[in-house]
């Protein structure tokens, strides 16, 4: 049966990139974990796991790059396979291992919580068939630590979201479509909430969570200033200024390719792909992916 666009399998688990739609950062803890007002959502970029349980062994893993794309190199192979691998992390709260293969096409890096959404479908499998090693706080606690959106990841429902990621207050949910600008870029999370710091508080975004703007992204282009070049290519190209995902390196724009003037190229896990070129401003260029929002009764 094709569903959003891949051949769904029984033996597959099935993870979603995770959308940050707006962030401000509200406060910081001791421990140096920022407190966050954020809305989120799900969509339909996925990775896919094939997994053969085995009680009591560990996680042998390997990951596939998925997406297939010659053109643009997504350094897919940087994925740590051992037990630093939050997939890893996951199974072992329940005590399990075996054998793991990952079809991976959500850019490690990309600010779109691949690794967060690879563990949460982990976790929706083994507790629909194992009893954890922890009782249920415990595990809450230990989930939160794997990744402070973990908790977002395996609920897979739109949501506002406070606390370091672990409170959250459900979203209406809606089939918005969105047009992802998959960048040949890594922006690393610590980096990004580290410089946010560094920078100070940005005066323009007090007040409310503001629709699709991001505190983070000032901090996330000061890192790695090429994804402001991307910024301005994009808006010139498509004459929107597209907003940042999560700590970067992706952009997006609400809608989708008709909305963009893109034409499909392909299709892949959920999602209608395109390239776009940026060769004439001395850029490489990005894979552009039309999605739409996924709820969690579409996985059931
Ligand atoms: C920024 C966000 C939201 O869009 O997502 P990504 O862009 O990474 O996908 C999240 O806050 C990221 O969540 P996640 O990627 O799970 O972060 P973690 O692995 O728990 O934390 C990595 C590091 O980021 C910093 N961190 C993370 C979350 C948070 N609320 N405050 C922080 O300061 C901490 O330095 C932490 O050591
Ligand atoms: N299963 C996993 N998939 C992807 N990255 C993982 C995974 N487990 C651990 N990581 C680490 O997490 C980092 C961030 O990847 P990811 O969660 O996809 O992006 P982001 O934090 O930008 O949303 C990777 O660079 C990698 O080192």
């Amino acid at each position: 049966m094709r569903w959003f666009g891949l051949e769904r399998s029984p033996n597959l688990l099935y993870a979603p990139a995770k959308l940050t739609l707006g962030l401000k950062v509200i406060g910081l803890r001791d421990d140096g974990y920022h407190l966050i007002d954020s809305e989120m959502v799900s969509v339909s970029l996925f990775d896919t796991l094939e997994y053969e349980p085995a009680s009591g062994s560990a996680l042998d893993l390997s990951i596939v790059d998925s997406f297939g794309s010659e053109e643009i190199d997504f350094n897919i192979c940087s994925v740590a396979l051992d037990s630093s691998n939050t997939i890893t992390k996951g199974a072992a709260l329940f005590g399990m291992g075996g054998h793991c293969i990952v079809y991976k096409r959500i850019p490690p890096g990309g600010g779109l919580g691949g690794g967060s959404s690879d563990v949460a479908a982990m976790i929706r499998y083994c507790t629909s068939k194992y009893e954890p090693l922890l009782n249920a706080s415990e595990l809450s606690s230990a989930i939160l630590r794997i990744g402070a959106d973990v908790p977002f990841c395996v609920g897979v429902d739109r949501a506002f979201i406070s606390g370091i990621g672990e409170v959250f207050a459900p979203g209406v949910a809606r089939r918005d479509k969105f047009v992802l600008f998959l960048l040949p870029v890594h922006s690393s999370t610590p980096q990004v909430y580290r410089r946010f710091d560094e920078m100070g508080p940005n005066l323009d975004s007090l007040g409310e969570l503001g629709e699709f703007e991001n505190d983070l992204e000032s901090a996330a282009i000061a890192v790695s200033p090429i994804l402001g070049r991307y910024r301005s290519a994009l808006t010139d190209r498509f004459k929107r200024v597209p907003s940042m995902a999560g700590s970067g390196s992706t952009y997006f724009c609400n809608g989708d390719f008709d909305d963009l003037d893109l034409r499909a190229m392909g299709e892949v896990a959920g999602a209608e792909w395109s390239y776009v070129d940026f060769g004439d401003d001395g850029l490489g260029a990005v894979l552009a992916v039309s999605v739409q929002e996924v709820h969690r009764s579409d996985l059931d």
